[in-house]
């Protein structure tokens, strides 16, 4: 598979190394561009064998993918720089947070094959969770290939369009939320006399077993904490303290807010006149 980046920065190397991991695309068949930083590129090329260009018919002249992972902020400009060279034929795949297939159309090509993915930065260790939606010009064997790219970093959803501001609230932003937690353990844990490296490796193991028994056990999460939570012992007294201070609705008020930005951001670039 030939695959070219608009974009080289986290995102767009996380699902770099996942390609070059699992095989998908041969080193010499990806093809990398960004706004001016050579440096940044070179490094690239150095850690992962793939090719730094700043021709865009070199980007766009075999590809069978384009993916473009700029800030929703650059959209506008690389998608201008690149409509020249862009084939009628070939995908386009963006992961920017908040810009819609339909503004992507109208500055590229109504008939355009787009798609439209939210992976997250677990990405980098092959655990992304990311939901990808189609516009109509997607072709069966295009869609396969997306999905073969995504799955490439992790578990692949295909979803309709209209949810990926909640996906990219749940987890496109999600890794954020579950370390903002271990934070806090890490914080209590130095406060009742534990030191930092024996609180890190058993906060770790407890994230990475109750994510196991959640994926496993065939129960769900309500229940584990049950069987976590003796009466009258020490969860029990915990919880109850989490209850009082809302916690589990300021989560909720979270992920709403986080959906707000999302719909927001593709607001705030689609009422930007097409130049
Ligand atoms: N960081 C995250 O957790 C996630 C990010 N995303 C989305 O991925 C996209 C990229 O995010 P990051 O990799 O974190 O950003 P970043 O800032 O690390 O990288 C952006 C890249 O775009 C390049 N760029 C900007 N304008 C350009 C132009 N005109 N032509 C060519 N290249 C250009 C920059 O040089 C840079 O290499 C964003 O749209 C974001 O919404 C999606 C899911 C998760
Ligand atoms: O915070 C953001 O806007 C990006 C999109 C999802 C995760 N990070």
């Amino acid at each position: 598979m030939n695959i070219s980046f608009i974009g080289a920065g986290s995102m767009a190397e996380a699902i770099i190394a996942g390609l070059i991991e699992k095989n998908i695309a041969e080193r010499k068949n990806i093809l990398v561009t960004n706004r001016e930083d050579q440096t940044k590129l070179a490094d690239l090329k150095k850690k992962y064998g793939i090719q730094p260009t700043y021709q865009m018919e070199e980007l766009m002249e075999d590809t069978d993918m384009v993916i473009f992972a700029v800030k929703p902020k650059d959209a506008a400009a690389a998608l201008k720089k690149i409509k020249p060279y862009l084939k009628e034929d070939t995908l386009f795949v963006s992961v920017m947070a908040g810009i819609s297939l339909s503004y992507m159309e109208n500055r590229l090509n109504v008939q355009q094959p787009i798609a439209r993915a939210m992976p997250n930065t677990s990405a980098s260790v092959g655990k992304s969770a990311t939901a990808i939606a189609f516009n109509d010009s997607v072709s069966k064997h295009q869609k396969q290939l997306a999905t073969t790219v995504f799955s490439s970093i992790g578990v692949t959803t295909v979803i309709e369009e209209n949810k990926l501001d909640a996906i990219t609230a749940l987890s496109g932003s999600g890794p954020a939320y579950i370390y903002y937690v271990v934070e806090a353990m890490e914080r209590s844990a130095a406060e009742i006399g534990l030191d930092a490296d024996t609180a890190k490796k058993m906060i770790l193991q407890t994230l990475v077993g109750a994510a196991e028994m959640l994926l496993t056990s065939g129960k769900e999460a309500a229940e584990l904490r049950r069987d976590v939570t003796s009466p009258g012992g020490t969860t029990e007294a915990g919880i109850e303290v989490l209850q009082k201070e809302n916690v589990q609705t300021a989560f909720m008020k979270c992920v709403k807010a986080a959906m707000e930005q999302s719909k927001k951001l593709g607001g705030m670039h689609e009422s930007k006149q097409i130049v």
